[in-house]
């Protein structure tokens, strides 16, 4: 099928009888419920059970092999391929599958907050709490915007249509395939509603670029002094928890953009975790959880309503989405200026990276590029305790090009607005997972505040015979015995034998970068 035949079947579709289009969040909410796909909990908001996928399921995940795109991907087993006539004959499948709905639900908006990069997205769901899910999580058009509104991508979402591996070509009966070329992204098999934002995201890493805009899997805030944070990290590993701090405006929690003219965020709400969520911990997302926002696998008590944020049963990736006005603390829109601070997090599930470090830009492109991290229980399907891996720039299975494409673009940025670079690591202390713990939350907010105030800029600091990386000696509010990782160690000889098995981890894993510059090469790794 060319383009013009795939845009007509979707035309058919949508001049359909069953479509509704731009429900407001109150109608989306009555049919959520009255449709029984979710309840209405005690604080107004709806919760979903998405059955047997409550992760992103990266395995199912695929670019169809087309002619203008098929040099520039970097395929692999994170973009895998999957031939033109798979998708056709899908995409016609899943179509004539959704026109036989009673109703089907459409969301009209933008992805990209800054208007000079902006991309106009629709999304056909066959659920009516999806399409409060993009109604929340994608950016809302104004009535004048809606009115004239081309959408350039589509995402097709038929959760309840199951593919036959056998018959249809993919890999189970789960899939999101997208195809640049015919700008729709087709989903089945899963009822996960987290599918549909990252393969925005996905989409917007491939774009972007294109544009000379850098795109990030990254947080960001601001400051009252104009001064932005960006917060790097896996899924997980604290990017929502630590933008959201009522002492800065919030841009975003999740994916952002660097152009030219500064960062912006490219959804226009946030996609929290809410396991063992509290008040105490974490009041900002705590907050936001009320009418209009949507819970994912979260347990409620049948009768009082009462959610248990504490209870992982379904799943540990339990979630709530919520449109970002529902933070208190935002700038409107999503758009700020040039970073002073970045962080990368990660989740050390070795317990021997420093919590805190300051990173040379040696350092920074070396760490960049490495993107080590953990996978955490829950967000990728079968992955059930912290998987040690080296997931490049923060946010592999969202990338469509080669890493050094998107670290190029880091390097630029950093050397053109002289920011600055910290590791965190809010993963283990104190022996490995299993042994140690998970980093305190108000440690780490703590290392993170004084990073981004500028008070680790003249500290003294501590080199880590390791890893090279220079460790702050004080910081307010954190026991001084917490900051260097050996010193939480109660077994030294321990410490030593895990961070060399995973200094040569490191070492291993940079070996594939064989055309990076000499100094990221002799000054950005381990030392030994
Ligand atoms: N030291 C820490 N820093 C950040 N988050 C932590 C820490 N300790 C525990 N957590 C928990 O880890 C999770 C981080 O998830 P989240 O911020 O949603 O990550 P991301 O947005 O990067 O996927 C939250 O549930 C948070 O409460
Ligand atoms: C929803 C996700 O994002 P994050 O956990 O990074 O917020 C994800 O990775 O599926
Ligand atoms: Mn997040």
């Amino acid at each position: 099928m060319n383009s013009v035949e795939i845009a007509n079947e979707l035309k058919e579709l949508l001049n359909g009888g069953n479509i509704k289009v731009q429900l407001s969040v109150p109608q989306l909410v009555e049919k959520a419920t009255s449709r029984g796909e979710a309840a209405l909990t005690v604080d107004g908001a709806i919760v979903a059970e998405t059955g047997k996928y409550t992760g992103r399921s990266p395995k199912d995940k695929y670019f169809v092999e087309e002619e203008s795109t098929k040099d520039k991907i970097d395929w692999g087993s994170v973009n895998r391929a999957i031939s033109a006539e798979v998708f056709d004959n899908l995409y016609v499948k899943v179509i004539n599958y959704l026109k036989e709905k009673d109703e089907l639900y459409v969301f009209k908006g933008f992805a990209g907050a800054d208007k000079d990069s902006q991309l106009s997205i629709q999304v056909v769901n066959e659920y009516a709490w999806h399409n409060l899910f993009c109604h929340q999580l994608f950016i809302r058009p104004t009535e004048e915007e809606l009115a004239s509104h081309v959408a350039e991508f589509t995402i097709v979402a038929a959760p309840t249509f199951k593919a036959d591996p056998a018959v249809d070509g993919t890999a189970s009966e789960t899939f999101i395939i997208v195809s640049l070329e015919k700008k729709i992204i087709l989903i089945g098999g899963t009822e996960y509603a987290g599918e549909m934002k990252k393969s925005i995201f996905t989409i917007m890493n491939y774009l972007l670029p294109e544009r000379d805009i850098f795109a990030m899997h990254c947080s960001a805030n601001v400051g009252e002094a104009g001064d932005v944070a960006l917060f790097f990290g896996l899924s997980g590993t604290g990017k929502t928890t630590l933008s959201a701090d009522s002492n800065r405006k919030l841009i975003g929690d999740d994916e952002h953009g660097w152009s030219d003219n500064g960062v912006f965020n490219i959804e226009g709400g946030c996609y929290a975790k809410t396991i063992n969520l509290s008040a105490e911990k974490e009041p900002e997302i705590y907050n936001a959880i009320r009418f209009g926002s949507v819970l994912e696998n979260v347990v409620v008590d049948r009768d009082t309503r009462i959610p248990n944020y504490d209870d992982g049963s379904l799943t540990e990736n339990t979630r709530v989405a919520y449109p970002i006005h529902y933070i208190e603390n935002i700038v409107t829109p999503s758009v700020a200026g040039h970073p002073k601070t970045i962080v990368f997090l990660t989740a050390d599930a070795f317990g021997v990276l420093p919590p805190i470090s300051k990173l040379t830009k040696e350092q920074a492109m070396y760490h960049f590029l490495s993107g080590f991290t953990s996978k955490l229980a829950g967000t990728e399907r079968g992955v059930t305790s912290p998987e040690p891996v080296f997931s490049t720039c923060f946010g592999a299975p969202f990338l469509p090009l080669p890493a050094t494409r998107y670290a190029e673009m880091l390097g630029q940025k950093i050397d053109e607005h002289g920011s600055q670079v910290f590791l965190v690591n809010t993963g283990w202390t104190g022996g490995e997972y299993g042994v140690g713990n998970r980093m305190k939350l108000s440690y780490t907010r703590a290392m993170v505040r004084a990073a981004i105030d500028g008070k680790l800029n003249d500290v003294e600091t501590t080199q880590d015979a390791v890893f090279g990386l220079h460790i702050p000696r004080e910081i307010e509010g954190v026991p001084s015995e917490v900051l260097n990782p050996r010193d939480a160690w109660s077994d030294k000889a321990a410490y030593d034998a895990k961070a060399s098995y995973l200094a040569d981890l490191f070492k291993d894993n940079f070996k594939k970068f064989s055309n990076v510059s000499a100094e990221i090469l002799k000054n950005g790794g381990p030392l030994v």
